[in-house]
């Protein structure tokens, strides 16, 4: 309609100027034809006043029409100028976002600062998202703490879509999240889960209450640094050094400021402000992860070099075996840049690779692991019936193999319903789109946040019935699994931007569960009801409890099998 205004306006214009009107020219049009009689009076001035004013109206009007031809998914109206409904989200923006979406709906659209930000809250949706329009939403919103602290979004996690990232992601997956490589390495994974064990054991014969946070903290990273560079940071049989404390303190750290709501990442012309103070606590915490992280990759090279000078000694045989011993930051320091083909690949991307994989790879697992015991002591029978089916399958003369885990269909069925109510990333990463896409029926442009809520889509009534009920029974029978095709269940996220350490990350909590299920009878510290046991969360990038689990725990096997075994790695 405007533009048609503006068509006439200008024709008419056109036809003033020349001086040159035909009535032929608009016989066609009687709307047309007694406008330009006016026009042919009007003056030149009021003419081009005219005509302008049409086209601010035009500029002002259109997005409302097109919003309106396009329809963008309802959502709360920003209240607050500028900062939109930013300081409406809170701490914990996953419950938050649940709640509006039972006003507005599952896709919904918010205003954060100036960014434009979608949330999906279920099954069929995130489907939609994750797998009809995959590609268009696989990138990854910029934000500061990746360009401070991971050397410039040069990762695989908050890497923009593109080459970069495919390359660096295949790196990870074929060298050192491949079944061959998982299978080489679970020794190393089993020997940790018996420290922890012995640990426990330790101090449960003391009757003291167990921090399992902290304990299950430092057996994945001690699962995960001696798979990407073969060095453990925490023994049990002494106390921790400073070093290993350290580094956990800053893997923590780190994944807390990676989950920030950083208002510079939603209004970038408040970049340079930084007014929430982030930029230097995070240029603080980059740099120490950097002198680790250095020290790593140096420590690395200088071994490559005093081999390669052995090396014109070596049988095919012997070379074969090598192969097998070099460890992922071996293998980064031995490969080609992506981009050129030749040379070798960049310093900081190998740093930014291997933190990527010590933080992705240590907090999920622990937080898993600690919510199943919290949801376990809260419901003895589901314990009872995995400890009954751990006795049944494994007896009590040998403890649990990873080769086990797919007899303990209970225990995977524990783990499952402790991903559904407790999915340590809740808001999966940020993705972006870089196109535009349709969801549900609502238009959502190209450069649009995407938050796939996992937390809302665990506890969408579509897909579970009773969801807030922690009921592991309700996947007995179930096809329902973790690894991306089912919609209602999407702890690792599903398509491109999936998380590569599924098989890793899954093994690792069933292992560890297993194991602490069929060694020890659990119970809290004296004179506590499991019923008041506090269940709030915490959002970084993950949602560990607030306050970490301590728990007593007794022996409920033959002595024998809580002694550690001989580090091979
Ligand atoms: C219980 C364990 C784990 C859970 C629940 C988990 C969950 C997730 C989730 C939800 C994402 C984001 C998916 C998305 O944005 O759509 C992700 C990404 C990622 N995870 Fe995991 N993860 C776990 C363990 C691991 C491990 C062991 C590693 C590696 C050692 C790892 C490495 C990564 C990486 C590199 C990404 C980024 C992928 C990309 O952007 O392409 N994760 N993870």
């Amino acid at each position: 309609m405007v533009k048609y205004l503006v068509y006439i306006y200008v024709q008419g214009l056109f036809c003033f100027l020349r001086n040159s009107f035909q009535e032929k020219f608009c016989q066609s049009c009687t709307s047309t034809r007694t406008f330009l009689l006016i026009a042919r009076h009007a003056s030149l001035m009021s003419m081009l006043v005219a005509v302008a004013a049409l086209m601010m109206v035009h500029y002002l009007v259109e997005p409302w029409f097109r919003q309106k031809r396009l329809r963008t998914a309802p959502g709360p109206f920003p209240i607050w100028p500028v900062l939109g409904s930013l300081p409406s989200i809170g701490k914990l923006p996953h419950r938050t976002f649940y709640h509006l979406s039972k006003k507005y709906g599952d896709v919904m659209e918010l205003k954060l600062g100036s960014t434009r930000a979608v949330v999906i809250s279920s099954p069929n949706f995130a489907e939609e998202i994750l797998k009809t329009h995959d590609q268009v939403c696989a990138s990854r919103p910029d934000a500061v703490f990746a360009h401070v602290v991971v050397y410039g979004r040069k990762d695989v996690a908050f890497a923009p879509y593109g080459n970069h990232w495919r390359h660096m992601r295949k790196l990870c997956v074929l060298e050192l999240l491949s079944p061959k490589r998982l299978e080489f390495t679970k020794n190393l994974r089993s020997e940790e889960v018996s420290f922890m064990v012995k640990d426990v054991y330790e101090l449960c014969k003391e009757g003291k209450a167990v921090n399992m946070r902290s304990r299950l903290y430092e057996t994945s990273m001690n699962v995960v640094t001696r798979m990407v560079f073969k060095r453990r940071y925490f023994d049990n049989t002494k106390q921790s050094t400073a070093e290993a404390e350290e580094f956990k303190e800053l893997v923590m750290k780190h994944m807390n400021l990676a989950g920030v709501f950083n208002l510079s990442d939603y209004i970038p012309y408040l970049k340079p402000f930084d007014l929430q103070g982030y930029v230097p606590i995070m240029k603080e915490a980059g740099s120490r992860m950097d002198r680790f992280l250095s020290k790593i990759v140096e420590e690395h090279v200088k071994d490559s070099k005093s081999t390669s000078t052995a090396a014109d000694h070596r049988d095919e045989e012997e070379e074969e075996e090598e192969e097998e011993v070099k460890d992922f930051v071996d293998i980064m320091l031995s490969l080609p840049a992506a981009e050129t083909g030749s040379g070798r690949l960049e310093i900081n991307t190998i740093k930014a690779v291997i933190d990527d994989m010590i933080c992705a790879g240590t907090d999920t697992s622990a937080t898993t692991v600690e919510w199943a015991l919290v949801e376990l002591l809260r419901h003895p029978e589901a314990m009872k019936k995995a400890q009954a089916e751990l006795d049944d399958v494994i007896g009590s003369e040998r403890v649990v193999d990873e080769g086990d885990i797919h007899e303990l269909k209970y225990l995977q069925d524990i783990v499952k319903e402790t991903f559904r109510l407790h999915p340590p990333l809740p808001l999966l990463l940020a993705h972006e789109s870089i196109g535009d896409c349709t969801v549900g029926g609502y238009f959502i442009p190209a450069k649009t946040r995407i938050f796939v809520n996992a937390w809302a889509v665990h506890r969408h009534p579509s897909a579970y019935q009773k969801p807030l009920e922690f009921n592991p029974s309700r996947f007995v029978g179930s096809r329902i699994d973790v690894q991306g095709l089912d919609f209602q269940l999407l702890p690792f996220g599903s398509g491109r931007r999936m998380c590569p350490g599924l098989r890793l990350g899954l093994i690792t909590v069933q292992l560890e569960l297993a194991r602490l299920l069929h060694s020890f009878t659990w119970k809290l510290p004296a004179g506590q009801d499991p019923q008041d046991i506090d269940m709030d969360e915490i959002l970084g990038v993950s949602a560990p409890k607030v306050i970490p689990l301590h728990v007593v725990a007794t022996a409920r096997l033959p002595l024998h099998l809580y002694t550690a075994p001989g580090t091979t790695h």
